[in-house]
């Protein structure tokens, strides 16, 4: 279920890129009402990192979390398949993971063989499937096409 020693197919340098990335992007998290720092990068297909962090608001509902800032930004810069997503916070055992939010909204982007490398205070991390973190999950190819959905309402 976690590991740390599989890199789900990535280099060790891609690998390490992605952590030193994800652990710096706390560095860019809004959260003056929480103080929860997170970080987020993800390494898209094109060899390209993109980074977020967790953007507050004093309308707390309104607040965004780092892994969904990460991916807005990277889909609205064209970006199109992702390798692997980072998560980084300063708690440990165990590291915080993706809120269920978080991992419906990656499922619309990502396969469910994505690695979600979660990083603890000290950089040690726990890596799973976004699969393993989403199990039967509801994705755009759980919809019926338009001519199948009227069959099925007929
Ligand atoms: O995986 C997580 C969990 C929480 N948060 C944010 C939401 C809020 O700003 C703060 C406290 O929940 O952390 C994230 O960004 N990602
Ligand atoms: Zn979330």
């Amino acid at each position: 279920m976690s590991s740390t020693n599989n890199l789900h197919g990535l280099t060790m340098e891609q690998f390490k890129e992605l952590r030193s990335k994800t652990i710096a992007a706390k560095d860019v998290a809004y959260c003056p009402y929480s103080k929860f720092r997170v970080g987020s990068a993800v390494l898209c297909h094109d060899g390209t990192f993109v980074i977020g962090g967790n953007v507050e608001n004093a309308s707390y509902p309104v607040g965004i979390c780092a892994e969904r800032c990460t991916l807005v930004k990277a889909v609205t810069e064209g970006k199109k398949g992702f390798k692997a997503l980072g998560v980084a916070t300063d708690v440990k055992n165990p590291p915080a993971s993706p809120c269920g939010m978080c991992r419906q909204f990656i499922r619309e982007f990502c396969e469910l063989t994505l690695p979600i490398f979660m990083f603890d205070s000290d950089g040690e991390h726990v890596v799973m499937t976004l699969g393993q973190l989403l199990p039967m999950s509801f994705g755009p190819d759980s919809l019926p096409s338009a001519e199948e959905m009227e069959k099925i309402r007929a």
